[in-house]
């Protein structure tokens, strides 16, 4: 018998639908059986194809997905995105710029004041120095924003906060040449392509003068809070007080200023307590500032004295609540106070330690002998007492450094007789005594640096070290440091003095007391400077605002703030579930379903 043999001849009847079963005949070649199976295969003929297509390109789009994913993760070290805040400082012998990069991490800004995550710039002379000619200020303004725009990538910019707080130097001026000045600030700020409000700049302590003590910076939920006087419901006190603080058109009187002007104090407190680790900890393990300013000084610590509510701040850092005793002493800064000591020199101030020379001219103690005062005096005085330092001649130099001390005394000391607490200290003004560790910055740190003083017995050693520079010839002393401004170099008599009656003769403190060191930076080198702790405040404050102020705080809380952490909870898991999905289909067999009508049931078979 002939072998049959089977041939197949598949008709194909090209089908347009997608999925319509494409029928074949298989004919068998021998004559005697007319039988012939039809099959029927279903399969997608064309749509095998398509289907092969979109799982090729779903999978590749997939995979990129996720290298996408990644390489984000690989790239930011596993981290939150790089944010950016400018932070500027209107001092009175300069204008300084900060940049910070910051990361938020969990809902929580991480901070590194290092590497690219900071830089700053001081440009000479302060704002306060415009006051003849605000618009004079612009030009200084903008070189400050340019460098700042270095280091902030272009595409943040419009959405990196830039602030101006100035201190003591503006302080000192009348408010309607402050707002000149502001005025200028804040038309070059508005216009440098960074998110800036008009009320971003602002003379620190002015925005707080006229607002109640019941005013609240408050961060709370893990945050920093700064309150002052009694603690209420934190958000309504925080709302009333942006609110007063926005909408409040300020009026000031300079003791209300001085008296508020401590929010510069409490800034560099928490940037202190920040970098040496304790924000957070026990209140007593905390270290106080004393600052040394050009125009002011400020003292801030951790006091269990009770205290006036216009002297008392409340710092609140998780569950932890710190009660501060924090004031700007204003005109008591190191450079204000050498100008007062000339003043008293020439009004012949009753409490002047000094009696004038023969010569009748005005002996300066805090001048070594030979140095000519009457270029610095006239520089630095005005009014009736330049008048009057001109009529009496001039001033000579005696050089000598307990003298210098005593006459430092007296302008510390100068209204303690209107003293309206049970004690004062600094002019009419309430300190409690000082407690704890402390930090004595800027002026304090540099005059030691100058003298080469170690951290040991420091204060003692300023005494020895300030009576041989008073008692030395000037023209000695400039040869032993020719590259410093003759003004800079002259200071240095009145610095050491100065500050051992601020610290010794005035707030007690013992001259071999190694409860306070100097310093200008602690922790990891990060700088003492107030306005980095306005910095932490203000960005704790804005990332605790975002997160408790949707209605998902519970999920921010649960996946961060940052969309890269969103990135990695849900993106991951559906970039993964996916490509799962597509891999299993890919691999899934193509079947092939054949009706054998002889045997008259379906038979499946695997393709491949
Ligand atoms: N010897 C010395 N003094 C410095 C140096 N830098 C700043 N100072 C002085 O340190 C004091 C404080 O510096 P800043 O905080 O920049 O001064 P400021 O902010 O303009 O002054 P305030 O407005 O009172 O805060 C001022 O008296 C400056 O003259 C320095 O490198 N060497
Ligand atoms: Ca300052």
């Amino acid at each position: 018998m002939r072998r049959s043999h089977t041939r197949a001849r598949v008709k194909t009847k090209p089908d347009k639908s997608d999925m319509d079963p494409v029928k074949f005949q298989i004919r068998s070649s021998n004559r005697s059986s007319s039988s012939s199976s039809i099959y029927t295969l279903t399969k997608s003929n064309s749509k095998h194809a398509k289907s092969n297509l979109f799982l090729t390109v779903a999978s590749i789009a997939t995979v990129l997905g996720f290298l996408f994913v990644c390489y984000s993760i690989a790239s930011s070290g596993g981290r939150g995105s790089l944010r950016y805040s400018v932070v500027i400082d209107g001092g009175s012998t300069g204008t300084r710029i900060h940049v910070f990069g910051y990361r938020i991490e969990s809902g929580k800004p991480v901070f590194e004041f290092r590497g690219a995550n900071y830089a700053s710039l001081k440009l000479h002379p302060g704002l306060s120095a415009y006051a003849e000619d605000p618009e004079g200020a612009s030009a200084a303004l903008r070189e400050l924003v340019e460098f700042a725009k270095g280091r902030v990538p272009r595409g943040m910019w419009v959405e990196t906060e830039v602030r101006l707080m100035a201190t003591a130097g503006m302080r000192l001026l009348e408010v309607s040449v402050q707002e000149k000045i502001l005025g200028v600030v804040r038309r070059v700020l508005g216009s440098s392509g960074f998110l800036f409000r008009d009320e971003w700049a602002s003379v620190i302590s002015d925005a707080d003068a006229a607002v109640d003590a019941a005013a609240y910076y408050i961060v709370t939920a893990g945050f920093i809070g700064v309150s002052r006087g009694t603690r209420r419901s934190d958000d309504g006190v925080r709302r009333s007080f942006l609110r007063q603080r926005n909408e409040q058109k300020l009026t000031q009187n300079v003791d209300a200023v001085a008296a508020a002007g401590s929010d510069e104090g409490v800034y560099a407190w928490v940037v202190a307590n920040f970098a040496l680790g304790s924000l957070g900890g026990d209140p007593i393990k905390t270290t106080g500032i004393v600052e040394l300013g050009g125009a002011s000084a400020q003292v801030t610590f951790v006091s269990s004295e009770p205290m006036p509510s216009e002297f008392s701040r409340t710092v609140s850092f998780g569950n932890v609540s710190y009660s501060l005793y924090s004031h700007s002493f204003l005109h008591f800064g190191q450079n204000a106070a050498h100008e007062k000591l000339w003043g008293s020199l020439v009004s012949r101030d009753r409490n002047s330690a000094v009696e004038p020379t023969l010569e009748g001219k005005h002996a300066d103690p805090c001048a070594p002998k030979g140095y000519n005062l009457d270029t610095i005096t006239q520089k630095h005085l005005s009014g009736f007492l330049a008048e009057e330092s001109k009529l009496a001649s001039s001033f000579q130099a005696v050089g000598n450094y307990s003298l210098c001390r005593s006459a430092a005394l007296s302008i510390l000391q100068e209204g303690n007789d209107k003293c309206s607490y049970q004690h004062c200290s600094i002019g009419s003004t309430f300190t409690p005594k000082l407690q704890g560790r402390f930090l004595a910055t800027e002026n304090f740190f540099y005059t030691s640096k100058f003298f080469g003083l170690g951290e040991k017995s420091w204060l003692s050693n300023m005494i020895s070290a300030g009576e041989r520079f008073c008692g030395e010839d000037w023209s000695k002393l400039r040869v032993k440091d020719p590259s410093l401004e003759e003004e800079d170099l002259l200071r240095y008599c009145f610095s050491s003095a100065y500050i051992v009656s601020l610290l010794h003769d005035t707030l007690g403190v013992p001259l071999d007391d190694e409860r306070v060191g100097f310093a200008n930076q602690a922790g990891d080198d990060i700088p003492l400077d107030w306005a980095l702790g306005a910095f932490i405040l203000q960005t704790e404050a804005s990332t605790s605002q975002h997160a408790s102020s949707s209605h998902l705080h519970w999920f921010y809380a649960l996946f961060g703030i940052d969309s890269q952490t969103l990135l990695y909870f849900i993106g991951v898991p559906i970039l993964m579930t996916v490509l799962v999905c597509l891999i299993s289909k890919w691999r899934k067999p193509q079947l092939k379903t054949i009706y054998d009508l002889e045997k008259g049931r379906y038979i499946v078979s695997r393709i491949r």
